[in-house]
């Protein structure tokens, strides 16, 4: 298994993530995009950052990169694909998964850590916790906020695609603990199939244990393995 991290112009956090898969044991290179994924990719990570510096909207203009049709091939076929931030824009603007993330509600860029409560424990992703778990997990971004139309969240709902909501230490779902003003505190959700999964919190950034607060981040990436 070597795990491709996508590499765009602005990209930030495709180092990081190779870093934390390696320490994990896991084989991970970065791909730059314009050289096209491997012909059979084991695993794709699209990684955090400012794509295109965030013009027109964070992530529409990576979204449009040749490489994303061929990180919907690899993910139709059953390829790990897993959007990080700025990978989970990318990923929601070029359909792998629903619905937008948009400006915060606080209209700044917010770097803090968040907790998150793991809804689903039977996905790759997420095979690492127990459901209804709390994790601590940085967030790092200016467009995070989910926005779904009623329909399609009620889809998302009934389909059990929510992967994690973001809460507070206790692990209740409020307001309160909504950084970002997320329509049902979403904070990442999977794709039609499960195998793929975006979220706006960095992973990455809670694995290494010498550089993090904490390594709740890990089990997400332990999913390459
Ligand atoms: N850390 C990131 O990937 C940031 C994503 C994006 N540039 C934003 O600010 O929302």
């Amino acid at each position: 298994m070597t795990v491709s991290v996508v590499q765009f112009g602005g990209s930030n956090c495709d180092r990081d993530a190779v870093r934390a898969l390696r320490h994990l044991g896991i084989d991970a290179e970065r791909v730059w995009h314009e050289d096209g994924l491997p012909a059979e990719p084991d695993g794709i990570v699209l990684p955090g950052g400012f794509s295109y510096g965030d013009y027109l909207r964070a992530g529409a203009m990576a979204a449009r990169a040749p490489v994303m049709e061929e990180v919907r091939e690899a993910a139709e076929s059953g390829v790990p694909v897993l959007g990080v931030c700025n990978g989970a824009q990318i990923g929601s603007e070029s359909g792998l998964t629903p619905g937008a993330f948009t400006t915060n509600a606080s209209a700044r860029f917010q770097c803090e850590p968040v907790h998150l409560r793991v809804e689903r424990a039977d996905t790759p992703w997420t095979a690492a916790y127990d459901e209804g778990d709390t994790i601590e997990v940085p967030i790092a971004h200016g467009e995070g906020r989910f926005e779904i139309e009623a329909d399609a969240h009620d889809e998302l709902v009934a389909e059990n695609r929510v992967l994690f909501r973001y809460c507070d230490e206790t692990g209740a779902v409020t307001d309160a603990a909504n950084p970002n003003g997320s329509t049902d505190n979403v904070a990442g959700v999977l794709g039609e199939r499960e195998t793929v999964a975006v979220l706006m919190p960095h992973p990455e950034r809670a694995t290494l244990p010498d550089v993090a607060t904490s390594t709740d981040g890990a089990g997400m990436l332990e999913a390459f393995a």
